[in-house]
């Protein structure tokens, strides 16, 4: 392997509380909120196509007017109470909140810029109320900041001359600086979610990443980091120039999921998405597929049942309220959840592969069957590994008597009475005697 000094410094996953913590939280909510909510993906008239949180970027919005949006910037109906307690009612165990996206607006009162609430209509701090209200509710916050900063100007996308070295090496002591105002201002938050960090800028200063997470570590002991912050000496993202993934998980999962246990190499990751096709800041018109609860609820388990977490994101609009259709998502993701969450939290992947019926998760000897598709016949397969016992098996606490059709191999009857949500069927497994180390196979 290639020697490196900024390659990842871990093999294998985080073995401590608070990592397993975020592990047992398995679903999360996203909040994209900023300047970019009030143009609200058009601009003179006109639709802009691309994620609304990039209008800036879009030639028909002049920057000079983006950058002014902030002068409107008054959300009158935000609620921090009342964004918690619909999260809460979703079922989501943690919250990422966009700080300052790539647009460099700060959500808080930085006093490393004067580009932030204060200096907006609102003037007071966005996130202290929102972090101490999730918190109440039980619900952890993470903090997405992003390192691409297109207001200021000593970012730069690459350095091409002794001038933008010294811009940027004043860059990196502003994210430094802000980063350590925000964990000193909210104390109680669990990490980062580390953004735009994809410029040849970044990507060639490892040295720098590798540093500023350590010195972020040491600052806020337990902070969890993904694998977006890092490159390593020689440019690689994600996972170093040995393959090794840096960070505390892959953070590569945005707008899609892995496959299979291989897609994952054991390690703890997390997806994130939207509900819309690729929309993650407020967009007055959502175009093609906007996903159904239903379909975000089997992305959901799929992601429990591959050991990852899922995170679901909302665009609140420019006053701080929620559009319609992500309160109804919110409400009816929430009602299942309340009914079956047992099969997400706490659970990772069972080691007993994937049934066309749906997916397996598994609680130590407590296997969730989360069925999606019943088969015509009526019964769902289930081959358990040798030495595996089935104890007991039961749907929304009612018995099911499963029949036995072969070696550790079972139909469970479940008939064919129209369905309009999936449902999940408990196994009770038992080890049997002597039965070496885990008796389902650990994902390789
Ligand atoms: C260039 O492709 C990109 C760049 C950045 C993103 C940003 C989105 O604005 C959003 O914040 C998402 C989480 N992030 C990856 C998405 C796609």
């Amino acid at each position: 392997s290639i020697p490196l000094q900024h390659g990842a410094h871990r093999s294998g996953n985080r073995t401590d509380a608070d990592m397993a913590r975020w592990r047992s939280l398995r679903f999360g909510q996203f909040v994209h909120w900023g300047l970019y909510a009030i143009a609200g993906g058009e601009w003179n008239g006109k639709i802009y196509n691309g994620a609304a949180e990039w209008i800036r970027s879009w030639k028909e919005m002049p920057t000079a007017v983006y950058d002014q949006l902030y002068k409107q910037f008054n959300p009158v109906n935000y609620h921090p109470e009342q964004w918690a307690q619909q999260a809460k009612d979703m079922g989501a165990g943690y919250m990422i909140i966009t700080t300052k996206h790539h647009d460099g607006f700060c959500l808080w009162p930085s006093k490393y810029t004067r580009y932030t609430v204060a200096a907006s209509p609102y003037k007071k701090d966005i996130i202290g109320p929102m972090v101490e209200a999730y918190n109440k509710k039980g619900i952890d916050v993470y903090l997405y900041f992003s390192i691409i900063d297109w207001n200021h100007p000593d970012w730069r996308t690459s350095l091409k001359t002794p001038a933008d070295s010294a811009a940027y090496k004043r860059f990196k002591v502003f994210v430094k600086n802000q980063l350590t105002e925000l964990l000193v201002k909210y104390p109680t938050v669990k990490g980062f979610w580390f953004d735009g960090t994809w410029d040849d800028s970044w990507k060639n200063d490892g040295a720098f990443s590798d540093e500023l997470e350590q010195y972020l570590q040491k600052l806020h002991p337990g902070l969890i980091i993904g694998s977006r912050l890092r490159a390593d000496e020689r440019g690689a993202r994600h996972f170093d120039s040995n393959n090794h993934l840096m960070g505390d998980y892959e953070q590569g999962w945005e707008r899609k999921l892995p496959e299979q246990p291989a897609d994952v190499h054991g390690n703890d990751w997390e997806g994130v998405m939207t509900i819309p096709e690729n929309q993650w800041g407020y967009h007055a018109h959502w175009l093609g597929h906007i996903k159904s609860s239903n379909e975000l609820i089997e992305m959901l388990v799929k992601s429990t049942s591959l050991g990852g977490n899922f995170v679901l994101n909302f665009g609140p609009k420019a006053d701080g309220t929620f559009r319609s259709e992500e309160v109804q998502r919110m409400q009816e993701i929430g009602n299942w959840m309340k009914v079956n969450g047992s099969a997400v939290y706490g659970a990772s992947e069972a080691g007993l592969g994937k049934p066309d019926w749906g997916y397996y998760t598994r609680r130590g000897d407590s296997v969730f069957m989360v069925v999606f598709n019943v088969p015509v016949s009526g019964n769902l397969r289930v081959k358990l590994p040798a030495k595996t016992t089935l104890a007991e098996a039961s749907a929304s606490g009612q018995p099911v008597t499963p029949e036995l059709i072969g070696k550790n191999e079972y139909f469970i009857p479940v008939g064919n009475a129209p369905r309009h949500a999936p449902f999940v069927i408990l196994l009770q497994t038992s080890r049997a005697a002597g039965a070496e180390g885990g008796h389902f196979e650990k994902a390789k």
